[in-house]
């Protein structure tokens, strides 16, 4: 096993620099004891480059969330960052001030959320909404900024787009609502998407199109974007690289190919085990055996150790840090005592 590379092969900004690189990142709810608070992120590094996306995977509970909630600086207490590092293009958004973070959100980085509705004014009509986004950041005229709103609206798919401008949000399907939210996300043309699991409450069909439309605009505009969500399908026809979380922590991270061809952290096999058209025709979906663990609490050792077919005594004592992949695996990050491949015994 080698060490681990520092951002490998990433795609970056022209200076060398990722648009995002979140670094040990520890984000806690504090409660009045140690017992009580819950370590929902606890030692999470990643990086995103211009023009890449990143699929943030792993079941409910896992911390992923929390995640792009502490980049977008959105914890509210009891939630607090403890520690690490998240540099936006160099700049660690840690040290920012509160308004510097409202300056930064909506315009270089935007969040999309499952409800489309945590984005939308009920009560305003999508021009309003839209040509108000792009002013609070911008010094462009009223028709400059109406002109963009159309535009947008038409590369993420929305037809008659100067008709759709004087609708409100409640007149759009709820496919046409989330294109409609993404469509804000993009219209200051940021550097970073937080896009947290913004397609799971719709049609397959509707989803797999948004998705390659994300896909397509974030790399024609070279917008570093974090794809959210609980499902490894479906960051595997998008993603370039995927992190899979479990616990509070990235358990294995790699590219796109690493990580669906080859995954070699326990966990990532159950999870790649859990989708539907790898399983057998006919046979039930196998579920990941045992419950995941409680963010209060945690025992020592591998917090994946209860569930994992692969345990040894190893595994109880110490939480295992991350390794690199090896030879021939540049990308490749792991936190495994005992990964699939690996000569040690299982
Ligand atoms: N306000 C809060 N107070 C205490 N604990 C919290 C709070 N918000 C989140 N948590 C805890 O943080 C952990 C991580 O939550 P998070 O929402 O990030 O998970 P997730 O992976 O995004 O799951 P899901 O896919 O269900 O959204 C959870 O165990 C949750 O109980």
């Amino acid at each position: 096993m080698s060490s681990i590379p520092s951002h490998p092969g990433m795609p970056s900004d022209g200076k060398g620099l990722p648009v995002l690189a979140v670094e040990d990142l520890r984000t806690h709810f504090i409660g009045r004891t140690e017992a009580t608070t819950a370590k929902a992120v606890d030692g999470v590094s990643f990086h995103v480059g211009a023009g890449e996306i990143l699929g943030l995977v792993g079941e409910s509970g896992s911390g992923k969330s929390v995640t792009g909630a502490s980049i977008m600086g959105l914890v509210d207490r009891p939630g607090q960052v403890v520690g690490g590092r998240i540099l936006f293009k160099g700049q660690d958004l840690r040290q920012y001030g509160g308004e510097q973070m409202r300056r930064l959100r909506g315009n270089r980085i935007a969040m999309i959320f499952q409800d489309p509705m945590m984005t939308l004014n009920p009560v305003l009509r999508i021009d309003t909404q839209m040509i108000e986004a792009v002013l609070a950041h911008e010094r462009v005229g009223k028709s400059a900024a109406r002109a963009r709103a159309r535009d947008v609206l038409a590369r993420v798919g929305i037809p008659s787009p100067d008709e759709r401008l004087l609708a409100y949000p409640h007149q759009f399907s709820g496919g046409m609502r989330q294109r409609v939210a993404i469509a804000i996300a993009l219209l200051n043309r940021p550097d970073l998407i937080i896009a947290d699991e913004p397609t799971t409450a719709l049609d397959v069909t509707i989803q797999a199109q948004i998705l390659y439309e994300m896909q397509t605009l974030c790399r024609e505009s070279g917008t570093g974007l974090i794809w959210i969500t609980h499902d490894l399908a479906v960051v595997a026809g998008l993603a370039d690289r995927v992190a899979v979380m479990y616990a509070g922590r990235v358990v294995e991270q790699g590219s796109t190919r690493q990580i669906i061809k080859a995954a070699r952290h326990p966990y990532t096999r159950a999870l790649m085990d859990s989708i539907p058209s790898r399983g057998v025709r006919g046979q039930p979906l196998r579920q990941i055996p045992g419950n995941p663990q409680s963010p209060l609490n945690r025992p020592s050792g591998c917090a994946f150790r209860e569930r994992c077919p692969r345990a040894t005594q190893a595994c109880l004592q110490e939480p295992p840090v991350t390794i690199g992949g090896g030879e021939g695996e540049e990308g490749r990050e792991l936190r495994c005592f005992h990964p699939v491949g690996d000569d040690s015994p299982a």
